[in-house]
């Protein structure tokens, strides 16, 4: 057990810019990799999950030099990317995974994927059917369902796919392998989710069109155009600081460069709609993506009702959500929020199991939470499942408990957040 000795119930305050964003760096490394010439990609996140990205495209053959977080990426093109001759290992990361297994399909090389125990049992299926629509060549465990996969790619038929899940890796996947299909892709999203691939797209010159929930994309006529990307903070990672902020009596902090796309700002909408003072400043475009300086403060804060549309803008940040429902007067509820059962743990139970332990009054749905508050938190010992958001919601608790928490494994934060402790020791109050 790790001991979280932290200052309790210190204010945070000062300025901060936090770590790439985790899904367009991932989409950064695809895209330069796919783009014929050199493409710079400065702020990058180099945590566990992007470096498989990285990793796979040099099995591959690209070459990818770093220095700090500036990706240098010589992209060969996708005719010249090599069979790799081992397995592709994608670790714990779920973005790499269904969007490799979609672009792998597409290219004329044989692979086999697999990664770590939990990315074994997260369901691969919602790739790998619509792919064999477009008459894609994938074999598994469970018949395709779960990792590892061998995957024999070839050129695939483009279709019109409508996704049944609001996912934006299956979006992605589809999208990949719709550059090399031989006719146009449309995928129908009926609530939208994360549109970093078809921003990017966009950019380096491909023809893909975005209207009413409707996406499609023409196979690629000539080659992606590099990147110069500077890649920003991500939002995700910024959102664990802006509710300390929002619970901790007298904090204040500026978080500058963050990412604000609309499909990614739904923890901005729930502080404020909660009152918690948030601004957002010196908001700009850069490469395609909003960006700007968030500023957060401390202020009384009451329940609310999340579900629809909003899900999949704030999906990864429930964890720290729930945490911060637990700090307002009232009962919040969480509704249609299933995808949390199959994220790097099921994140319902993982979310209840720590909360409760530490004293809040909170139940999971089949499909949420609904969390009574306001409750003091109390100390206790918590296992984080090795879910990486589980375990910085759980460094924030530990933050407000009126006793030590005690935290079975926080090494899972290097997966999005390598720098999240010593961030936060920049920021706390002595
Ligand atoms: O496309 C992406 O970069 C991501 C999409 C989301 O997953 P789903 O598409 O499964 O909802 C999110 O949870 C994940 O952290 C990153
Ligand atoms: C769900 C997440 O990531 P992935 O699906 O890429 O593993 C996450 O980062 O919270």
């Amino acid at each position: 057990m790790e001991e979280y000795a932290l200052p309790l119930n210190k204010p945070l305050y000062g300025e901060l810019e936090v770590p790439g964003d985790k899904s367009i760096s991932h989409r950064a490394v695809i895209f330069a990799s796919l783009a014929e010439g050199t493409s710079q990609i400065s702020h990058f996140l180099d945590g566990e999950d992007c470096m498989r990205t990285v990793n796979a495209f040099q099995a591959m053959g690209v070459s990818i030099s770093k220095n700090k977080t500036t990706l240098i990426v010589e992209g060969t093109g996708p005719s010249n990317l090599k069979e790799p001759s081992i397995p592709l290992y994608f670790g714990n990361s779920g973005t790499t995974t269904r969007l490799m297994i979609g672009l792998l399909a597409s290219l004329p090389i044989f692979t086999t994927v697999y990664g770590d125990e939990s990315l074994s049992t997260r369901p691969m299926d919602r790739v790998v059917n619509p792919l064999k629509l477009m008459k894609a060549e994938i074999n598994g465990r469970a018949n395709g369902k779960l990792l590892p996969l061998a995957i024999d790619g070839k050129q695939l038929h483009g279709f019109t796919y409508e996704l049944p899940v609001k996912s934006a890796q299956v979006k992605s996947a589809l999208l990949l392998a719709g550059l090399f299909a031989n006719g146009p892709t449309t995928i129908i999203e009926n609530t939208p989710t994360r549109n970093h691939t078809e921003n990017m797209l966009k950019a380096l010159g491909a023809t893909i069109t975005t209207r009413d929930g409707n996406i499609t994309l023409s196979p690629l006529e000539q080659p992606l155009e590099p990147l110069n990307l500077y890649v920003p903070g991500d939002i995700s990672s910024a959102a664990f600081f802006m509710v300390a902020c929002a619970i901790i009596p007298k904090s204040s902090l500026l978080i500058r460069n963050v990412g604000l796309n609309e499909t990614r700002t739904g923890i901005i909408d729930i502080l404020e709609r909660m009152g918690a003072r948030i601004q957002t400043k010196n908001e700009r475009v850069v490469h395609g993506e909003k960006i700007g300086d968030v500023s957060i403060s401390q202020a009384p804060l009451s329940s609310t009702i999340i579900e629809g549309t909003i899900i999949p803008r704030l999906i990864d940040e429930i964890p720290i959500i729930a945490l911060l429902a637990t700090q307002a007067e009232g009962t919040t509820i969480i509704r249609n929020a299933e995808e949390l059962k199959v994220k790097e743990t099921d994140r319902i139970k993982a979310i209840v199991d720590v909360l409760q332990t530490l004293g809040a009054k909170i139940e999971g749905t089949d499909d949420g939470l609904i969390i009574h508050g306001r409750t003091n938190l109390t100390g206790g010992k918590v296992k984080s499942f090795g879910d990486h958001r589980i375990a910085m919601m759980s460094v924030i608790a530990s933050l407000i408990s009126n006793e030590k928490v005690f935290i079975d494994d926080t090494s899972s934060v290097s997966i999005s957040y390598p720098s999240f402790f010593s961030d936060l020791n920049h920021i706390i109050t002595t």
